[in-house]
Protein backbone atom coordinates (compact mmCIF):
# COMPACT_ATOMS: atom_id res chain seq x y z
CA UNK A 1 0.00 0.00 0.00
CA UNK A 2 1.39 3.11 -0.90
CA UNK A 3 1.98 5.48 1.92
CA UNK A 4 -0.05 8.89 1.33
CA UNK A 5 1.07 11.45 4.62
CA UNK A 6 2.65 11.26 7.78
CA UNK A 7 0.79 12.88 10.39
CA UNK A 8 2.99 15.91 11.93
CA UNK A 9 2.59 14.59 15.51
CA UNK A 10 1.11 12.13 16.22
CA UNK A 11 2.34 8.47 14.69
CA UNK A 12 0.03 8.66 12.04
CA UNK A 13 -0.24 7.70 8.43
CA UNK A 14 -2.64 7.59 5.95
CA UNK A 15 -2.80 4.81 3.23
CA UNK A 16 -4.87 4.31 -0.07
CA UNK A 17 -6.77 7.10 -0.83
CA UNK A 18 -9.06 4.91 -3.26
CA UNK A 19 -12.92 5.29 -3.92
CA UNK A 20 -13.32 8.19 -1.21
CA UNK A 21 -12.18 5.71 1.62
CA UNK A 22 -9.17 6.62 3.24
CA UNK A 23 -7.48 4.31 5.53
CA UNK A 24 -5.36 5.53 8.39
CA UNK A 25 -2.82 3.71 9.95
CA UNK A 26 -0.52 3.90 12.95
CA UNK A 27 2.71 2.80 13.73
CA UNK A 28 2.44 -0.24 16.82
CA UNK A 29 6.26 -0.65 17.21
CA UNK A 30 9.47 -0.26 15.16
CA UNK A 31 8.16 -3.52 13.38
CA UNK A 32 4.56 -3.96 13.54
CA UNK A 33 2.39 -2.16 11.22
CA UNK A 34 -1.28 -2.05 12.11
CA UNK A 35 -4.58 -0.41 11.40
CA UNK A 36 -5.35 2.19 14.44
CA UNK A 37 -8.44 0.82 15.38
CA UNK A 38 -8.67 3.68 18.01
CA UNK A 39 -8.30 6.39 15.34
CA UNK A 40 -10.25 4.67 12.69
CA UNK A 41 -12.67 5.54 10.29
CA UNK A 42 -14.25 5.61 7.22
CA UNK A 43 -15.74 8.18 4.89
CA UNK A 44 -17.76 6.84 2.16
CA UNK A 45 -20.49 9.19 0.33
CA UNK A 46 -24.10 7.60 1.17
CA UNK A 47 -27.62 9.04 -0.29
CA UNK A 48 -28.28 10.56 2.73
CA UNK A 49 -25.02 11.72 3.34
CA UNK A 50 -21.43 11.22 4.43
CA UNK A 51 -20.76 8.73 7.33
CA UNK A 52 -17.93 8.64 9.42
CA UNK A 53 -17.43 6.50 11.83
CA UNK A 54 -15.10 7.56 14.65
CA UNK A 55 -14.08 4.59 17.12
CA UNK A 56 -12.54 5.32 21.02
CA UNK A 57 -11.95 9.08 19.68
CA UNK A 58 -13.43 12.26 20.20
CA UNK A 59 -15.69 12.16 16.77
CA UNK A 60 -14.88 16.08 16.28
CA UNK A 61 -10.80 15.45 16.69
CA UNK A 62 -11.35 12.78 13.56
CA UNK A 63 -13.27 15.41 11.25
CA UNK A 64 -10.41 18.03 11.99
CA UNK A 65 -7.56 14.84 11.47
CA UNK A 66 -9.45 14.21 8.32
CA UNK A 67 -9.73 17.51 7.04
CA UNK A 68 -5.67 18.18 7.76
CA UNK A 69 -5.12 15.06 6.01
CA UNK A 70 -7.26 16.08 3.12
CA UNK A 71 -5.21 19.37 2.82
CA UNK A 72 -1.83 17.59 2.79
CA UNK A 73 -2.58 15.27 0.71
CA UNK A 74 -4.25 17.23 -2.17
CA UNK A 75 -2.44 20.23 -1.68
CA UNK A 76 -5.47 22.63 -1.34
CA UNK A 77 -6.76 24.36 1.46
CA UNK A 78 -9.95 23.01 2.51
CA UNK A 79 -12.10 24.36 5.29
CA UNK A 80 -14.97 23.29 7.04
CA UNK A 81 -17.46 23.47 9.38
CA UNK A 82 -19.51 21.02 11.69
CA UNK A 83 -22.69 22.70 13.78
CA UNK A 84 -26.22 20.58 11.88
CA UNK A 85 -24.15 19.81 8.80
CA UNK A 86 -20.97 19.51 7.57
CA UNK A 87 -19.94 22.53 5.60
CA UNK A 88 -16.75 22.32 3.45
CA UNK A 89 -15.29 25.24 1.16
CA UNK A 90 -12.28 25.88 -0.74
CA UNK A 91 -10.82 29.38 -1.52
CA UNK A 92 -14.28 30.82 0.11
CA UNK A 93 -16.63 28.71 -1.88
CA UNK A 94 -18.68 26.21 -0.72
CA UNK A 95 -17.85 22.92 -2.29
CA UNK A 96 -19.92 20.58 0.26
CA UNK A 97 -22.72 20.81 2.25
CA UNK A 98 -23.73 17.08 3.81
CA UNK A 99 -25.46 15.61 6.71
CA UNK A 100 -22.94 14.11 8.82
CA UNK A 101 -23.74 10.73 10.76
CA UNK A 102 -21.46 9.94 13.50
CA UNK A 103 -21.15 7.08 15.04
CA UNK A 104 -18.71 7.38 17.98
CA UNK A 105 -17.71 4.41 20.25
CA UNK A 106 -15.77 5.51 23.36
CA UNK A 107 -15.06 2.62 25.87
CA UNK A 108 -11.90 2.32 25.97
CA UNK A 109 -11.25 -1.32 27.85
CA UNK A 110 -10.99 -4.48 26.85
CA UNK A 111 -11.94 -7.37 29.14
CA UNK A 112 -9.54 -10.95 28.80
CA UNK A 113 -11.12 -13.79 29.57
CA UNK A 114 -7.81 -14.91 31.36
CA UNK A 115 -6.72 -15.45 35.01
CA UNK A 116 -3.30 -15.98 34.04
CA UNK A 117 -1.80 -12.37 34.89
CA UNK A 118 1.19 -13.52 32.99
CA UNK A 119 -0.79 -13.10 29.77
CA UNK A 120 -2.38 -10.05 31.14
CA UNK A 121 0.98 -8.51 31.47
CA UNK A 122 2.03 -9.10 27.78
CA UNK A 123 -1.75 -7.64 26.86
CA UNK A 124 -1.64 -4.49 29.20
CA UNK A 125 1.65 -3.62 27.50
CA UNK A 126 0.30 -4.04 24.18
CA UNK A 127 -2.70 -2.87 24.38
CA UNK A 128 -1.84 0.03 26.37
CA UNK A 129 0.17 1.65 23.02
CA UNK A 130 -2.85 1.81 21.81
CA UNK A 131 -4.29 4.06 24.81
CA UNK A 132 -6.63 0.46 26.05
CA UNK A 133 -7.21 -0.27 29.52
CA UNK A 134 -7.05 -4.09 30.09
CA UNK A 135 -8.89 -6.07 32.67
CA UNK A 136 -8.83 -9.63 33.08
CA UNK A 137 -11.40 -12.15 35.17
CA UNK A 138 -9.22 -11.65 38.59
CA UNK A 139 -11.07 -7.69 38.62
CA UNK A 140 -14.42 -9.75 38.02
CA UNK A 141 -14.46 -12.66 40.78
CA UNK A 142 -18.35 -13.60 40.67
CA UNK A 143 -17.70 -15.21 37.22
CA UNK A 144 -17.67 -18.77 37.12
CA UNK A 145 -14.43 -20.89 35.94
CA UNK A 146 -14.86 -21.91 32.01
CA UNK A 147 -13.99 -25.07 31.91
CA UNK A 148 -11.08 -26.30 28.89
CA UNK A 149 -12.69 -28.70 27.31
CA UNK A 150 -11.91 -28.18 24.33
CA UNK A 151 -9.57 -30.34 21.77
CA UNK A 152 -8.14 -27.48 20.24
CA UNK A 153 -6.97 -24.02 21.00
CA UNK A 154 -9.51 -22.61 18.99
CA UNK A 155 -12.34 -24.26 20.71
CA UNK A 156 -10.62 -23.43 24.51
CA UNK A 157 -10.60 -19.77 23.03
CA UNK A 158 -14.04 -19.31 21.38
CA UNK A 159 -15.06 -21.31 25.05
CA UNK A 160 -13.97 -18.83 27.18
CA UNK A 161 -14.26 -15.55 24.87
CA UNK A 162 -18.08 -16.75 24.03
CA UNK A 163 -18.97 -17.85 27.45
CA UNK A 164 -17.79 -14.50 29.24
CA UNK A 165 -19.24 -12.16 26.44
CA UNK A 166 -22.58 -13.86 26.82
CA UNK A 167 -22.55 -13.33 30.81
CA UNK A 168 -21.07 -9.74 31.00
CA UNK A 169 -22.74 -8.10 27.68
CA UNK A 170 -18.90 -7.15 26.61
CA UNK A 171 -16.66 -7.54 24.48
CA UNK A 172 -13.76 -10.49 25.28
CA UNK A 173 -10.67 -11.16 24.46
CA UNK A 174 -9.98 -14.55 25.22
CA UNK A 175 -6.47 -16.60 24.62
CA UNK A 176 -5.41 -20.04 24.51
CA UNK A 177 -1.86 -21.61 24.04
CA UNK A 178 0.49 -23.74 24.82
CA UNK A 179 3.77 -25.10 24.21
CA UNK A 180 4.11 -27.59 21.35
CA UNK A 181 7.78 -29.70 21.35
CA UNK A 182 8.39 -31.83 17.93
CA UNK A 183 9.46 -34.85 19.95
CA UNK A 184 6.32 -35.16 22.41
CA UNK A 185 4.08 -34.70 19.19
CA UNK A 186 2.60 -31.64 20.01
CA UNK A 187 2.62 -32.01 23.88
CA UNK A 188 2.22 -30.57 26.47
CA UNK A 189 -0.52 -28.72 23.63
CA UNK A 190 -3.07 -27.88 24.70
CA UNK A 191 -2.67 -29.47 28.11
CA UNK A 192 0.18 -26.73 29.00
CA UNK A 193 -1.20 -25.42 31.78
CA UNK A 194 -1.71 -28.40 33.25
CA UNK A 195 0.87 -30.50 32.21
CA UNK A 196 2.19 -32.15 35.88
CA UNK A 197 -1.87 -31.82 36.77
CA UNK A 198 -4.09 -29.91 37.48
CA UNK A 199 -3.61 -26.43 38.77
CA UNK A 200 0.13 -27.28 38.72
CA UNK A 201 2.78 -24.60 39.15
CA UNK A 202 4.59 -23.51 36.29
CA UNK A 203 8.14 -24.97 38.17
CA UNK A 204 6.07 -28.18 37.98
CA UNK A 205 5.58 -28.10 34.71
CA UNK A 206 8.90 -26.67 33.87
CA UNK A 207 10.27 -29.72 35.72
CA UNK A 208 7.79 -31.85 33.93
CA UNK A 209 9.13 -31.01 30.62
CA UNK A 210 12.76 -31.31 31.13
CA UNK A 211 11.73 -34.85 32.54
CA UNK A 212 9.69 -35.90 29.42
CA UNK A 213 13.22 -35.00 27.11
CA UNK A 214 15.79 -36.00 29.20
CA UNK A 215 13.77 -39.72 29.46
CA UNK A 216 13.81 -39.97 25.64
CA UNK A 217 17.65 -38.87 25.55
CA UNK A 218 16.56 -36.04 23.22
CA UNK A 219 19.60 -34.57 21.25
CA UNK A 220 19.92 -31.22 20.97
CA UNK A 221 18.39 -30.97 17.45
CA UNK A 222 15.62 -32.78 18.28
CA UNK A 223 14.43 -30.25 20.94
CA UNK A 224 12.84 -28.38 18.35
CA UNK A 225 9.39 -26.73 19.55
CA UNK A 226 6.74 -23.27 19.28
CA UNK A 227 4.63 -21.60 21.22
CA UNK A 228 1.20 -21.33 19.95
CA UNK A 229 -1.84 -18.93 20.49
CA UNK A 230 -5.45 -18.34 19.15
CA UNK A 231 -7.12 -15.55 19.95
CA UNK A 232 -10.77 -15.16 19.66
CA UNK A 233 -12.91 -12.24 20.15
CA UNK A 234 -16.49 -12.32 21.42
CA UNK A 235 -19.47 -10.42 21.43
CA UNK A 236 -22.57 -11.70 22.13
CA UNK A 237 -24.51 -10.19 18.57
CA UNK A 238 -21.98 -11.02 16.23
CA UNK A 239 -19.52 -14.21 15.00
CA UNK A 240 -16.22 -14.75 16.47
CA UNK A 241 -12.81 -12.98 15.18
CA UNK A 242 -10.18 -16.01 15.21
CA UNK A 243 -6.81 -15.51 14.82
CA UNK A 244 -3.40 -17.50 15.77
CA UNK A 245 0.52 -16.88 16.01
CA UNK A 246 3.62 -18.76 16.31
CA UNK A 247 6.80 -18.65 17.60
CA UNK A 248 9.53 -21.04 16.57
CA UNK A 249 12.32 -22.12 18.70
CA UNK A 250 13.78 -25.03 20.95
CA UNK A 251 13.78 -26.45 24.34
CA UNK A 252 16.51 -25.35 26.85
CA UNK A 253 18.50 -28.04 29.08
CA UNK A 254 18.31 -25.60 32.01
CA UNK A 255 16.09 -22.96 33.07
CA UNK A 256 17.47 -19.46 31.94
CA UNK A 257 16.10 -16.21 32.79
CA UNK A 258 14.20 -14.43 35.47
CA UNK A 259 11.53 -12.17 33.39
CA UNK A 260 8.31 -13.61 31.91
CA UNK A 261 6.08 -16.92 32.91
CA UNK A 262 5.40 -20.36 32.42
CA UNK A 263 7.99 -22.31 30.19
CA UNK A 264 9.96 -18.65 29.50
CA UNK A 265 12.89 -20.16 30.87
CA UNK A 266 13.02 -22.83 29.02
CA UNK A 267 11.99 -21.58 25.19
CA UNK A 268 14.91 -20.43 23.54
CA UNK A 269 14.24 -18.15 20.54
CA UNK A 270 15.50 -19.34 17.32
CA UNK A 271 16.55 -15.75 16.14
CA UNK A 272 18.23 -14.42 19.13
CA UNK A 273 19.37 -17.81 21.19
CA UNK A 274 17.81 -16.24 24.12
CA UNK A 275 15.14 -17.70 26.27
CA UNK A 276 12.08 -16.00 26.56
CA UNK A 277 12.72 -15.34 30.61
CA UNK A 278 15.55 -13.11 29.13
CA UNK A 279 14.27 -11.09 26.94
CA UNK A 280 12.50 -7.94 28.54
CA UNK A 281 8.47 -7.70 28.45
CA UNK A 282 9.03 -5.58 25.10
CA UNK A 283 11.85 -7.89 23.40
CA UNK A 284 9.02 -10.64 23.96
CA UNK A 285 6.36 -8.64 22.51
CA UNK A 286 8.27 -8.19 19.57
CA UNK A 287 8.64 -11.83 18.11
CA UNK A 288 6.09 -13.60 20.65
CA UNK A 289 3.10 -15.83 19.37
CA UNK A 290 0.99 -13.73 21.70
CA UNK A 291 2.01 -10.43 19.76
CA UNK A 292 2.36 -12.33 16.38
CA UNK A 293 -1.30 -13.49 16.80
CA UNK A 294 -2.46 -9.52 18.07
CA UNK A 295 -1.19 -7.94 15.14
CA UNK A 296 -3.08 -10.61 12.95
CA UNK A 297 -5.90 -9.34 15.00
CA UNK A 298 -5.66 -5.93 14.65
CA UNK A 299 -5.08 -5.92 10.63
CA UNK A 300 -8.84 -7.85 10.98
CA UNK A 301 -10.32 -5.63 13.82
CA UNK A 302 -11.40 -2.21 11.67
CA UNK A 303 -13.42 -4.22 9.29
CA UNK A 304 -14.96 -6.64 11.64
CA UNK A 305 -15.77 -3.96 13.98
CA UNK A 306 -17.17 -1.62 11.24
CA UNK A 307 -19.72 -5.29 10.40
CA UNK A 308 -20.72 -4.38 14.31
CA UNK A 309 -21.59 -0.54 14.51
CA UNK A 310 -23.51 -1.10 11.39
O1 LIG B 1 6.46 -19.67 28.89
C1 LIG B 1 5.38 -19.35 28.41
N1 LIG B 1 5.30 -18.20 27.73
C2 LIG B 1 4.22 -17.81 27.09
O2 LIG B 1 4.19 -16.75 26.45
C3 LIG B 1 3.10 -18.69 27.17
N2 LIG B 1 1.87 -18.65 26.68
C4 LIG B 1 1.27 -19.73 27.10
N3 LIG B 1 2.08 -20.48 27.87
C5 LIG B 1 1.80 -21.75 28.54
O3 LIG B 1 0.62 -22.28 28.10
C6 LIG B 1 -0.38 -22.22 29.12
C7 LIG B 1 -1.60 -21.62 28.50
O4 LIG B 1 -2.76 -22.29 28.90
P1 LIG B 1 -4.10 -21.46 28.79
O5 LIG B 1 -4.13 -20.74 27.47
O6 LIG B 1 -5.24 -22.31 29.14
O7 LIG B 1 -3.86 -20.32 29.90
P2 LIG B 1 -4.05 -20.37 31.47
O8 LIG B 1 -4.83 -21.58 31.89
O9 LIG B 1 -2.73 -20.17 32.10
O10 LIG B 1 -4.93 -19.06 31.69
P3 LIG B 1 -6.42 -18.75 31.09
O11 LIG B 1 -6.20 -17.73 30.03
O12 LIG B 1 -6.97 -20.03 30.56
O13 LIG B 1 -7.17 -18.23 32.27
C8 LIG B 1 0.17 -21.26 30.16
O14 LIG B 1 -0.32 -21.51 31.45
C9 LIG B 1 1.65 -21.52 30.03
O15 LIG B 1 1.99 -22.68 30.71
C10 LIG B 1 3.22 -19.86 27.92
N4 LIG B 1 4.35 -20.17 28.55
MG1 LIG C 1 -6.47 -22.12 30.87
Amino acid sequence: MKKLYKHKKSAIFAYELAERKLIIQNIFDDNLEIPLYDVFFRYFPRKSGLKIVAVDENATDIIDLFFQILRDVTGKAYQHSLADKLIVSLDDKQTHSETVDIITKTDKTILIATRNEGKTREFKEMFSQLGYTINNLNDFPDLPEVAETGMTFEENARLKAETIAELTGQMVLADDSGLMVDVLGGLPGVWSARFAGDNATDAANNAKLLHELASTAVTPERRTARFHTTLVVATPERNSLVVEGEWLGAIATIPKGDDGFGYDPLFIDDETGKTAAQMTLAQKNKVSHRARALKKLLEKWPEWLNEITR
